[in-house]
């Protein structure tokens, strides 16, 4: 029997132009990946909580949106590239097991067990100011233990560059955890409120299923 998501009906909104302190980056679609668009999609309740956050941020820091509701396809390909790179950097069949969770979800047709950016209610954001994109120690989408979130806690022997992206994580996990979405232990920039390990983390039912609407 399907799951009853309480909140499946709410809607998908479109996040460009949605406020000055937020912009969006598709960067999927702009690195042509089938099932992109060149807008960013979110469930209407996670929205409200991004723009709640990025109201309150100080004058000419922003709020980068890299990548929100997720289609099939997308998630098919993002997750046959990145296994396809483990293997050629030589990566065991064993290791590629453990990290891929961590690093990209399996694509799900199910929609009551969607990978989280299916449901609408992940995001894959960064903060910026005047300059640009923040220091935080290495690009979107490097799979490798540098972007774990706590990469940098608890290591002593830290450069000014170190520091600053340290520091840069910490800002947006207040940011993020205090407006109550959750963590991904494994990328500094994947955040999530309704999804499965939202409602893991917080004892809670998840909120959203998957927006499944390919074949
Ligand atoms: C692929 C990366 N940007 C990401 O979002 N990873 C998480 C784990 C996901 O695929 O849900
Ligand atoms: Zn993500």
């Amino acid at each position: 029997m399907q799951q009853a998501f309480i909140k499946q009906s709410e809607p998908l909104v479109s996040m460009a132009g949605s406020s000055s302190k937020m912009t969006i980056y598709p960067s999927y679609f702009l690195q042509g990946m089938p099932g992109t668009a060149e807008d960013l999609f979110l469930r209407k309740g996670v929205a409200d909580k991004l723009l709640a956050i990025a109201a309150q941020l100080p004058e000419g820091r922003k709020l980068v949106l890299i990548d929100g509701w997720r289609s099939l396809e997308t998630q098919r390909f993002i997750y046959t590239q990145t296994v396809a790179q483990f293997r050629k950097a030589g990566h065991s069949e064993e290791k590629i097991k453990k990290e891929m969770p961590g690093f990209v979800a399996y694509p799900s047709t199910d929609p009551a067990k969607p990978a989280p950016h299916q449901t609408g209610a992940a995001i894959d954001l960064t903060l910026a100011d005047e300059k640009g994109w923040l220091e935080m120690g290495t690009d979107f989408d490097d799979f490798t233990e540098v972007a774990y979130l706590d990469y940098y806690e608890g290591k002593t022997e830290l450069s000014p560059k170190e520091r600053q992206a340290r520091d840069n994580r910490r800002r947006l996990k207040q940011l993020m955890e205090d407006a109550g979405f959750t963590h991904n232990p494994s990328e500094w920039w994947h955040y999530s409120y309704g999804d499965r390990s939202w409602a893991q983390a917080h004892h809670e039912t998840q909120l959203y299923g998957g927006i499944v609407p390919e074949r």
